[in-house]
């Protein structure tokens, strides 16, 4: 459907733009700011990390930006241009999510091949059997996937689903919720490198939020840590994977992930 784009990276728009974004949840005096001022841009191509322990606004980010949160304050662009609040199916076929939990998120009477035809449907994408069978394949599955349940398949296939289901409807930037936390350690390594292929193989740009440094810095080049919904900086991943961090809060949490699992 979309053609290569042959541009330099550099002289494209920034693929996200996100200015002072802020949530807060309740009202009055319990009302909890989950995301306070959170500002970042993504370049065409890149693999964007947010790291932070649990509870600091790294899914409710990702959520506002998804579209699943219309309440939010501050501004989202993508490819320079301000999304509104509520998106457009427009919005839905360029931005796609893929969520922490492979056994929830495939309803469980759906055959692989429903799955997958359904989002083309919705899109109006034409000749469904061939993409269905050339996306099975892309993930490493193969066409004989299609007949398959999801209680036919181990958490890794029904992941690679997630991601094929995901991507059949040739998005540009890709959403990932901890894509891997809810896998086997083997497991988690075969998707991280799957997605790092399928990133370079299809000119997509990815925002991955985790508490798994290990996980980030294997598909990401940049990341930043949040705290208590602020980013307290940003970082190569470079510099994490050589604790080089300015905040005393962010050396802290390097230092407690030292020794940290490299992924093969
Ligand atoms: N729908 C909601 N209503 C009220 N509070 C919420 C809601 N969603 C999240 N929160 C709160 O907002 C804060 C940030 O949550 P969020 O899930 O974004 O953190 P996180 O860093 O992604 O953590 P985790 O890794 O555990 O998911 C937490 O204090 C959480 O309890």
């Amino acid at each position: 459907m979309s053609a290569v784009d042959t541009t330099p990276a550099a002289n494209r728009p920034a693929a996200l733009t996100v200015n002072h974004l802020s949530v807060l949840f309740g009202r009055g005096t319990s009302a909890l700011k989950a995301v306070d001022d959170v500002s970042f841009t993504l370049g065409h191509g890149e693999a964007f990390g947010l790291i932070g322990e649990s509870g600091c606004g790294k899914s409710t980010v990702l959520r506002a930006l998804a579209g699943l949160n219309s309440e939010y304050g501050g501004s989202i662009s993508f490819q320079d241009r301000e999304v509104p609040h509520k998106r457009d199916k427009a919005f839905f076929r360029r931005v796609q999510m893929v969520f922490q939990d492979p056994y929830s998120s495939l309803h469980p009477r759906k055959m692989v091949q429903n799955v997958l035809a359904e989002p083309l449907k919705i899109h109006g994408f034409d000749r469904p059997q061939e993409r269905i069978d050339e996306i099975l394949t892309a993930v490493g599955l193969g066409p004989s996937f299609r007949y398959r349940f999801p209680h036919e398949l181990s958490g890794g296939q029904r992941q690679r689903v997630a991601i094929a289901r995901a991507l059949i409807i040739e998005p540009e930037l890709l959403l990932l919720d901890e894509p891997t936390s809810a896998l086997d350690v083997s497991v988690q390594a075969e998707i991280l490198n799957l997605l790092k292929q399928l990133r370079r193989d299809r000119d997509l740009t990815y925002l991955m939020v985790s508490h798994d440094l290990a996980v980030v810095t294997h598909l990401c080049e940049r990341v930043a840590m949040m705290s208590e919904g602020r980013i307290l900086e940003e970082m190569s991943a470079a510099d994490v994977r050589a604790g080089r961090a300015h905040e005393p809060y962010t050396r802290e949490f390097l230092e407690a992930s030292v020794g940290y699992r490299p992924i093969a």
